[in-house]
């Protein structure tokens, strides 16, 4: 299913529109165009709508929020479930401040199909005490396995918890993905990629996003351990995780170590 999700990315080449910030914006166009996708990155109220109504899926990431991204978030997700399509969020740092309290509450009754975040953002979004109120984790993935269960069952979505191993379940179904590097933390914005990547996926399984998540996971899993090898620090493991992402093949899509939970 993995290695087939994948080879269906190179073909269809989906277009993907990320509301992300500031910091994110060049990485993940990187990131999705190594991978095959095509990414367009728009926070205008404006055209957000008609954006999203011809992209094959919708990320939305408030890492630099503002008022005015606010906007085009709500209306970007209320045109991505008018028109059937997918969108994933990424609450970045959602426990620092009050006004990013509201505002994840106000985009989770939108009903994402996918929720990504670090461990730290996935326990306070059950209601738990995270470890780490900025954008860096401060919890390890384990933590967070019963957060994101009960998050998965209560809002109808996929929830993706990242780190040493990663976890995703949509309530019923869970898996533990394994792999990647320890660089991977410390460059920036690699999670909000992946959130993007995640959209990608989530653009060519249409009624599957447990399936795309996997998918997106495994392949960030295979990229980060193939690119750590020769890499001498953050630096150039950023250059040579994009060329192993341009690089991954199907099969090593399809090998990485996904085990059910
Ligand atoms: N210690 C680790 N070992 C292996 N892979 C890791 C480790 N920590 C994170 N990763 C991988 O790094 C990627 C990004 O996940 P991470 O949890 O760091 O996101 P994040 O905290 O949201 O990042 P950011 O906010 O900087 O974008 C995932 O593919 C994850 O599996
Ligand atoms: C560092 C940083 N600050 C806001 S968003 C972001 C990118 C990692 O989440
Ligand atoms: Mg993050």
């Amino acid at each position: 299913m993995r290695a087939e999700l994948f080879l269906r990315l190179r073909a269809e080449k989906p277009l993907v529109l990320n509301i992300t910030n500031f910091v994110a914006m060049n990485v993940a166009a990187n990131v999705l165009l190594a991978a095959g996708a095509s990414p367009a990155m728009a926070c205008a109220p404006e055209e957000i709508a008609d954006l999203t109504a011809i992209s094959g899926a919708l990320t939305v990431n408030f890492g630099t929020l503002n008022a005015e991204w606010v906007v085009a978030m709500r209306l970007a997700a209320e045109a991505a479930n008018r028109a059937g399509r997918p969108w994933v969020f990424d609450p970045v740092a959602h426990q620092a401040t009050p006004y990013r309290g509201t505002v994840v509450a106000q985009l989770l009754r939108l009903r994402p199909a996918i929720i990504r975040a670090n461990a730290s953002e996935i326990i306070a979004l059950a209601g738990g005490q995270a470890g780490a109120a900025g954008p860096d984790a401060g919890d390890a993935v384990e933590a967070a396995e019963g957060a994101a269960r009960d998050l998965a069952l209560r809002l109808g979505a996929v929830v993706a918890v990242t780190g040493a191993v990663d976890f995703v379940t949509d309530g019923a179904r869970a898996c533990r993905i394994a792999g990647g590097s320890a660089l991977m933390p410390q460059v920036t914005a690699l999670g909000c990629s992946l959130t993007c990547l995640v959209g990608a996926f989530a653009a060519v399984a249409p009624g599957d996003p447990f399936e795309a998540s996997v998918a997106a996971l495994a392949a960030f899993a295979a990229a980060g351990a193939a690119a750590e090898v020769g890499a001498s620090g953050p630096g150039s493991f950023g250059w040579r995780f994009l060329d192993e992402l341009a690089a991954l093949t199907p099969a090593a899509v399809a090998g990485a170590c996904v085990v059910p939970a």
